[in-house]
C-alpha cells in the first residue's frame, strides 16, 4: 500500500479544553491518516460548559500564518471552521482564492456561528462576508440552524426540510452541502451529501444515548476534508467520516473530561488497537467500508464448523449444490465484464477468469455432487439477479464482481491456514488457498481502483453500492445453510 500521507490544514479557533476548533481538527486529522497543520483564526477561553471570552488575532498576523504554511507545504485539503469577524473572513477570502487559482486544493467549509453552549462565534455584522468566502469552498458543513441562516429560512423541523433548505444552498453558491441531522429530535441521526439536483448520498447512525458531543461538527468536518485528500471521492470520505465520528462518540464516555459536555474520543478506536487505515487507496476504504459484514461471516456456523470440521456433510453439500449453481451464471457475468472491457488487458482477465471458474471450479464440484445439482436457492438467485442487473456498465460490474475474489481470498486463506491432513474437508480447504487466486484477487481490485479513481461522483457511487450490495450476498450466501438459516435476513426481497 503506498504511504502518501495526506497534508491538511485547518483554519479554526483554538479551544483550550481540547474538544472543539483547532484541537479537535488535529486530532480528528490524525485519526482519519491525514498530517494536520493548524491556522489560528481566533483564541477562545472556553470549557465544557462554553465559551467565556474571545480574542481575534490582527488580519494581517492571519494572513503571516497562511502564508507560512502556504509558501512552504503543499497543501491537499483545507477545513475552515470559527472565523469570528469579517476582517479575518476577507483575509482569509483574499488568500484562498490565490491559493486556489494555482491549485484547485478541495475546501471543506464548516460555517461555524453559534456554539452548541449557546455562545456566539461569528459576528453577527459577518454574514454576507462569509457568503463570499461560501463560494470558494466545495463542500459546506453546516448544523440545521446555521443551514437555516445560510438559506435565510426558519430552522427546519424535520429531516425533508433540511434536504430542501440544502438543496437551495447547494445551487445558490454552487457548492455540496453536507446537511446533518444531529439537532433533530429522533433515534436516528441522519446526515446527507445534497448538490442542487437532490442527495447524492445519506448515511445514518443511531443517536448515541451521551451528552458528550461536544465538537462534533469541528470533528466530522475535518475527517471529511482528510478522507476527501485520501480518496479524492466525497461520497466514500461521507461513509468513512460518518463511521469513524460514529465510533467516536460512542467513545466518548470513555474520556473524563468537565463536567459539561465533554469531547468525543477521537483516538479511541486507535487505542483500542483498531486497523488504522493510512493507505491512500479507495478500495483499501471500501474494504473497511463492509468490516461488519466480513465480520458477519466470520462468525457464521457455516464457516467456524467449515474451519474446525464439525460442519454436517449434509450442510456441506447443500453449499456445494448452490456454489456451483452460482458458478455457472458467475462465470456468464465474467465473459460479459470481458465483453465490455476497453483494454484487451481487462478483457483477457475477465475471460480467463470466466473459463478458469468453470473448468476447475465446476470439476471439483460435479466430482462432489455427482451431478445431483439441486434447484437454485432464493438466496443465490439473488446474488446473481444482482450481478446480471449491474451487467450494463463496466465500472459498476467491476464493482459488483469484486467481492467474490476480495472475500473469498480473504476467508479462504483463513480456512486454508486451519487446514490438517485429518481435516474431514481437507482437499476442500486446500482448493480455498492459491498463490494464483491470490494475484486474480489483487488484479481484480487493480482493475477496480483504475476505474474507480477515473469514473465521476455518479458512477462512484453506484460502483459502491454495487460492491456493498455484492459483499451482503455473499453473507447470505454463506449464511443459507441450515446451521445458519435462523437469524440471517438474506437479502430476498
Ligand atoms: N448523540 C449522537 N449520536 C450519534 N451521532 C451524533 C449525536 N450527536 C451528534 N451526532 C452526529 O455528529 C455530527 C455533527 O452533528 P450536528 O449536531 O448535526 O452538528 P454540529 O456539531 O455542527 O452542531 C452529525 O453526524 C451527527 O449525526
Ligand atoms: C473554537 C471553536 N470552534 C468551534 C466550536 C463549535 O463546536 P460545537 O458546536 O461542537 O460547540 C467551538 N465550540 N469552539
Amino acid at each position: 500500500m503506498s504511504q502518501d500521507i495526506k497534508n491538511i490544514l485547518s483554519i479554526a479557533g483554538s479551544d483550550p479544553s481540547g474538544g472543539a476548533g483547532i484541537q479537535a481538527d488535529l486530532k480528528s486529522i490524525a485519526a482519519c491518516g491525514g498530517y494536520g497543520m493548524a491556522v489560528v483564526s481566533a483564541l477562545t477561553a472556553q470549557n465544557t460548559h462554553g465559551v467565556r471570552a474571545v480574542h481575534v488575532p490582527p488580519a494581517p498576523f492571519l494572513n503571516e500564518q497562511l502564508l507560512a504554511v502556504s509558501d512552504d507545504i503543499a497543501i491537499d485539503a483545507i477545513k475552515i471552521g470559527m472565523l469570528a469577524n469579517a476582517g479575518i473572513i476577507g483575509t482569509l477570502t483574499d488568500w484562498l482564492a490565490a491559493v486556489r487559482l494555482s491549485s484547485p486544493v478541495p475546501v471543506v467549509l464548516d460555517p461555524v456561528m453559534i456554539a452548541t453552549s449557546g455562545d456566539r462565534l461569528l459576528d453577527a455584522d459577518a454574514e454576507d462576508a462569509l457568503r463570499r468566502l461560501m463560494e470558494h469552498a466545495d463542500v459546506l458543513t453546516p448544523n440545521i440552524p446555521e443551514l437555516a441562516v445560510i438559506a435565510r429560512a426558519e430552522a427546519a423541523t424535520t429531516w425533508e426540510e433540511v434536504v430542501i433548505q440544502a438543496r437551495q444552498v447547494a445551487a445558490t453558491y454552487s457548492v455540496l452541502v453536507l446537511a446533518k441531522g444531529g439537532h433533530l429530535a429522533g433515534s436516528d441521526c441522519p446526515d446527507a451529501l445534497i448538490d442542487a439536483d437532490g442527495v447524492l448520498h445519506e448515511v445514518v447512525s443511531p443517536r448515541l444515548d451521551t451528552g458528550n458531543t461536544h465538537g462534533t461538527g469541528c470533528s466530522f468536518s475535518s475527517a471529511l476534508a482528510t478522507f476527501y485528500a485520501r480518496t479524492g471521492d466525497w461520497v466514500q470520505s461521507l461513509t468513512a467520516s460518518k463511521r469513524w465520528l460514529t465510533a467516536a462518540i460512542a467513545g466518548a464516555d470513555q474520556l473524563r473530561v468537565g463536567s459539561g459536555h465533554g469531547p468525543v474520543n477521537h483516538l479511541g478506536q486507535l487505542w483500542a488497537g483498531a486497523p488504522l487505515a493510512t493507505a491512500n487507496d479507495s478500495m483499501w476504504l471500501w474494504w473497511e467500508a463492509i468490516e461488519s459484514i466480513r465480520s458477519g461471516i466470520d462468525g457464521l456456523a457455516f464457516i467456524r464448523g467449515l474451519k474446525d470440521g464439525t460442519l454436517g456433510r449434509a450442510d456441506f453439500e447443500d453449499y456445494l449444490g448452490q456454489d456451483a449453481l452460482y458458478l455457472r451464471t458467475y462465470a456468464r457475468v465474467m465473459s460479459r465484464a470481458s465483453e465490455l472491457a476497453p483494454t484487451t488487458e481487462d478483457q483477457r482477465f475477465w475471460a480467463a477468469n470466466a473459463s478458469g471458474c468453470l473448468e476447475e471450479e465446476l470439476k471439483l464440484h460435479r466430482g462432489r455432487l455427482e451431478e445431483r445439482v439441486p434447484e437454485p436457492s432464493a438466496t443465490t438467485t439473488a446474488y446473481l439477479n444482482h450481478l446480471v442487473s449491474c451487467s450494463n456498465d463496466y465500472a459498476v460490474l467491476v464493482a459488483a464482481l469484486l467481492p467474490c475474489f476480495w472475500i473469498y481470498q480473504d476467508v479462504g486463506s483463513r480456512l486454508a491456514a486451519a487446514n490438517h491432513d485429518s481435516h474431514p474437508y481437507n482437499d476442500w480447504l486446500a482448493t480455498y488457498s492459491s498463490p494464483e487466486f491470490d494475484k486474480s484477487t489483487a488484479q481484480a481490485i487493480e482493475v477496480a481502483r483504475v476505474l474507480f479513481d477515473a469514473a465521476d461522483q455518479r458512477t462512484r457511487t453506484n460502483m459502491w453500492k454495487a460492491f456493498e450490495a455484492s459483499s451482503a450476498h455473499e453473507l447470505y450466501f454463506f449464511a443459507q445453510t441450515a446451521a445458519d438459516r435462523q437469524g440471517v435476513d438474506h437479502g430476498t426481497k
